[in-house]
């Protein structure tokens, strides 16, 4: 891990290019990303309706058992096994819904009832409306049920005082679904981590007009990634490429955000002020520059309690390096588990010469399965300046620093997005 010296301790401004033996392998720069942050420590507790993709604090438990009441798991008819013994029919005796109180079963007949209903207090089994025949009164059973046959039992599902969701789990529509199920309102979660987002350079313009001047693509694009991945999220604006400003800009930030992210100027150009600009600003840089395409340049580094993230420039490099260290990086902070990068097998469905040294990054699309195996296509042609190819991807697939060739058919590994548009899977149902 290379830590970059700023503090002009060892009489050098410790900003000079260093060598590319000194890159970060991606697993160190990740591991140093997260070592940033910390766990945060104060909750609050909100409206179940509030609380998708905030974090849990504490296990929740089941108030009850679940089902709450034995019931039926068919619309039928619910009958006692052994009044059938030897005849085929039994007279009707009412009817019972869902939503209806519990009511008892006459001897030697059968009650009407639907789905959810509670199972009148005497009957051991359902018959599902196909498999009978109503004549005059009448339910004639095309079968001999047995008993237990269509029936929900009371704490079948979960036992009371079960764990539903534990800590640290970060709440989706299922669990929302659950917790609403067990008559839960609201949950105690852990308080959203609070992001800065900057964008710098002279160029970058919400409203571009001179000559020169580009719209900002990254505020927007890591605003979004950083309230998708949960964080409360604040935009800076644009920062310029001037280092007294930018000290200026961070200066007593810590006390207001738990990350701060910048993208730009932190690359080797003359203008590439953000970790002179961070330690003018009281804080320190713990680490520069991974082996990674792109995101070659990203820069770690503290200001009191408060992590900073230097991205670069490139939307791409920005988009990558938000998925590979940013995002671990809110994970970490709400109190989840860091999802790995690229967990998911796949094989190239392309061949490609590279050059070896730093690991890469690339948009792919999904072209097909083999044997259920995701074959991807690369998209775009390894330039971090475009989101083009991003945006009509299908997910990010990597190559280790070391490759220097890709064959059709060879292991990669990807993070698919969502769902992928394109591609049959034979194996699917
Ligand atoms: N001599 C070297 N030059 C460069 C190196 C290097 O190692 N040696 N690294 C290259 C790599 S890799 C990258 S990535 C870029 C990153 O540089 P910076 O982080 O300093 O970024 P900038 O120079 O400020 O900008 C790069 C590029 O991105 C555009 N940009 C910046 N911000 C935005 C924005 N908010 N929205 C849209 N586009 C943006 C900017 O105009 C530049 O074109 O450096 C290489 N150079
Ligand atoms: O990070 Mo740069 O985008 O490798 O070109």
């Amino acid at each position: 891990m290379n830590s970059v010296n700023v503090s002009g301790e060892c009489g050098c401004d410790g900003l000079e290019p260093s060598s590319g033996a000194d890159l970060m392998r991606v697993s160190e720069a990740r591991a140093l990303a997260l070592a940033q942050v910390a766990p945060l420590r104060d909750g609050q507790t909100v409206a179940l309706s509030d609380a998708l993709g905030r974090t849990t604090r504490r296990d929740i438990r089941a108030a009850a058992a679940m089902p709450y009441f034995d019931n039926s798991a068919m619309d039928g008819f619910a009958l006692r096994c052994a009044d059938l013994a030897g005849a085929r029919s039994l007279p009707i005796a009412g009817t019972v819904a869902a939503g209806d109180a519990s009511r008892a079963l006459p001897d030697g007949a059968a009650l009407r009832i639907y789905t959810g209903a509670p199972l009148p207090v005497g009957a051991d089994a359902v018959v599902m409306v196909e498999q009978c025949n109503e004549v005059g009164g009448r339910v004639e059973f095309n079968l001999q049920p047995c008993p237990g046959d269509n029936i929900r039992r009371a704490g079948s599902d979960q036992a009371s005082g079960q764990i539903l969701v534990p800590a640290g789990t970060r709440l989706a529509p299922r669990h929302v679904g659950l917790l609403a199920a067990n008559g839960i309102t609201r949950v105690e979660v852990v308080r959203p981590p609070r992001l800065a987002v900057f964008s710098s350079g002279n160029e970058v313009s919400d409203a571009p007009r001179a000559p020169g001047q580009i719209p900002d693509a990254n505020r927007p694009m890591l605003l979004a990634l950083a309230a998708q991945a949960g964080a409360d999220v604040t935009d800076m604006g644009i920062l310029p490429d001037d280092p007294g400003t930018i000290a200026d800009a961070l200066d007593g930030l810590d006390e207001r955000f738990d990350l701060v992210l910048t993208s730009g100027a932190v690359s080797m150009g003359g203008k590439d002020n953000i970790r002179g600009a961070l330690v003018a600003a009281g804080g320190s840089v713990t680490g520069w520059r991974v082996a990674l395409k792109p995101g070659k340049p990203v820069m770690f580094g503290r200001l009191g309690s408060t992590a900073v993230t230097g991205l670069p420039g490139n939307p791409f490099a920005v988009h990558v390096g938000f998925h590979l260290f940013v995002a671990p990086q809110i994970a970490r902070l709400a109190g989840t588990e860091p999802a790995p990068f690229a967990p998911v097998p796949a094989r190239a469905g392309f061949s490609w010469r590279r050059k070896p040294g730093r690991a890469e990054v690339f948009p792919v699309r999904l072209r097909g399965y083999d044997a259920g195996v995701p074959i991807l296509e690369r998209l775009g042609r390894s330039v971090s300046a475009t989101l083009f190819p991003l945006a009509r991807a299908d997910g990010l697939a990597i190559v280790p620093a070391g490759t220097d060739r890709v064959r059709p058919s060879d292991p990669l590994r990807w993070q698919p997005f969502g769902v992928a548009s394109a591609a049959e899977d034979p194996h699917a149902p």
